[in-house]
């Protein structure tokens, strides 16, 4: 294999490759391009027209997405996998990586869409970074652009595997986007009603790419994913990198179950108070009534919707950030 297909034992181990630049049997190229960032280029012949973004490690201790990008990328540079697509592989938290932690200093998906200005340390600058790499390959024009930034939660989920669309003014969802997702195996969709400072949102809101968070089941340690299915996830991704997927416009959606994003619960002090116990699963359903959370000068977070569910409910969060999302099922 070439060397450059170990971009995680490269990223994990710190270390830079001599040759940055590598081909393939058949011609397919793969370029280093910074820490944990690689990019393939198909040949000329074989090229549809797409690029597709997969990025996973965001959050360091999140690594079943990790070992997925791994094993699609070890088989690109085996040649048993022909890409038809240009793919840009990125890990995006290196440091956190080697450590396990989901951040060091500050959680970099807080930090796109211009934010990483405000902060200063190696989380805002790698931010900054990840969003050059990513306008820099979603720069030619005339190609569908593709971004899929994989996660894994902290807590268990009533609903595993889910994904969260980002919001631009102007922008409808995609259907054929969803019925993609749906034959990966998702089974939740959350439409964000409102711009977003993630790596999804600044790939969708600012290059014009479709773009999504996954979310992959719970998050372990390296060698712990056993528990998490991503074979569906990984027969489609390998589908749109070799450029073979079944054209199945207008496929259905398939109980695909949609989400509105009600409201974000946002951490404004250190009196944030979350009354929800650490083993309450993420979808859990919520009475009318409920008192959610408090916080200082009498703030109260009541639920008022029907058929509330709860996700990534954190009352650790830094205060000024999210603490959990409330969202109501919704339709098209
Ligand atoms: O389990 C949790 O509390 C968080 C899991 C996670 O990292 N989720 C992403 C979602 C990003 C988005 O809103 O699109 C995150 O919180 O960054
Ligand atoms: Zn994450």
């Amino acid at each position: 294999m070439l060397a450059l297909g170990k971009l995680l034992e490269l990223t994990l181990a710190g270390r830079e490759p001599t040759e940055k630049i590598q081909l393939t049997a058949d011609g397919t190229r793969l370029h280093w391009l910074a820490e944990g960032a690689l990019e393939i280029t198909p040949t000329v012949a074989r090229d549809n027209g797409r690029d597709l973004l997969l990025s996973a490690g965001i959050h360091g201790n999140e690594t079943a997405p990790i070992e997925l990008l791994d094993r699609l990328l070890q088989r690109i540079a085996r040649g048993e996998l022909k890409p038809a697509s240009r793919v840009l592989f990125l890990l995006g938290n290196p440091e956190a990586m080697r450590r396990g932690e989901r951040y060091l200093e500050q959680d970099i998906n807080r930090l796109f869409c211009g934010r990483h200005e405000d902060g200063s340390g190696n989380e805002a600058l790698r931010a900054a970074e990840l969003e050059r790499l990513a306008a820099a390959f979603f720069s030619r024009a005339e190609r569908p652009r593709l971004h899929y930034d994989l996660h894994t939660a902290i807590r268990g989920s009533k609903i595993e595997q889910f994904a969260l669309y980002p919001w631009s003014e102007g922008r409808e969802h995609s259907r054929d986007e969803l019925a993609r997702l749906r034959s990966a195996g998702i089974d939740a969709v959350l439409l964000q009603s409102k711009p977003g400072i993630t790596f999804s949102a600044y790939t969708y809101s600012c290059l014009g790419a479709e773009a999504f968070t996954l979310e992959l089941g719970k998050a372990r340690p390296f060698g712990q994913n056993q528990a998490v299915n991503l074979d569906r996830l990984e027969i489609m991704l390998q589908a749109l990198i070799r450029g073979d997927e079944p054209t199945d416009d207008g496929a259905p959606l398939d109980g695909l179950k949609l989400f509105a994003v009600s409201r974000e619960v946002i951490k404004h002090s250190d009196h944030f108070r979350l009354h929800l116990d650490d083993a309450v699963d993420n979808f859990t359903e919520l009475d009318q009534g409920y008192l959610l959370a408090e916080d200082i000068g009498g703030t109260r977070w009541i639920v008022e919707e029907r058929g509330a569910r709860i996700i990534f409910p954190n009352p650790r969060v830094k205060n000024g950030l999210r603490a959990g999302i409330l969202v109501v099922p919704t339709e098209l």
